[in-house]
């Protein structure tokens, strides 16, 4: 049998806070006082750090609603993505700005951002925490990242493995030791 545990650290609470800072004050200086008409869109559940902590950051006054999505099982992408929950608030013409604590294949938003431009949203941008991408694929761009991460299995800071380890407030691999 085997048992998960945790493995490096690869970027720790005070690392995260302040690339929180930065992506926050890039949206802020990006939109300034639009930033009301705005809805953020956090891709469930990975995304409630980043959310919280990041529309913190960006304070005054934001919409915001979430999805639910899954692709996950384990510790691999099934490579089919599923709604679990859709949003509360019309898309149609607005601004969303889709956060997620990590990209890795870019299926998960790649799925999303065509699924809102097509209900009529005016623009649909990407904030990401973590960017597991080896190669920035030009065709799929995001317009917002915190930092690059090594191509590993993570959690933390949302990341989960089984629905365990999303709490923790720092970022790491994880291990799978035979008992
Ligand atoms: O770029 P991709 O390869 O698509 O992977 C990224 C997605 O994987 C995780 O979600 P998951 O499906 O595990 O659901 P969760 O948010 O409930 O953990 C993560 O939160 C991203 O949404
Ligand atoms: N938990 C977790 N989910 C992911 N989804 C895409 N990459 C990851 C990862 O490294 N960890």
């Amino acid at each position: 049998m085997k048992r998960a545990q945790l493995g490096t650290t690869v970027f720790t609470a005070a690392q995260i806070s302040q690339m929180v800072a930065r992506v926050a004050t890039e949206i802020q200086q990006d939109y300034a006082d639009q930033i009301s008409e705005v809805i953020f869109v956090g891709v469930m559940k990975g995304a409630y750090l980043w959310m919280g902590d990041l529309l913190r950051a960006i304070g005054g006054d934001v919409q915001m609603d979430y999805l639910r999505v899954g692709s996950y099982l384990n510790d691999g992408s099934t490579g089919e993505v599923t709604l679990l929950d859709d949003l509360r608030l019309d898309v149609t013409g607005k601004t969303v700005i889709l956060l997620d604590e990590v990209i890795d294949s870019g299926l998960t938003l790649l799925w999303l951002k065509e699924l809102l431009q097509a209900r009529g949203a005016e623009a649909v941008k990407i904030a990401v925490a973590f960017d597991k991408r080896q190669t920035q694929q030009v065709a799929f761009p995001v317009d917002y990242i915190g930092a690059s991460a090594p191509n590993d299995f993570l959690v933390g800071y949302g990341m989960d493995y089984n629905d365990h380890f999303r709490n923790l407030s720092y970022i790491a691999t994880l291990d799978l030791v035979e008992v």
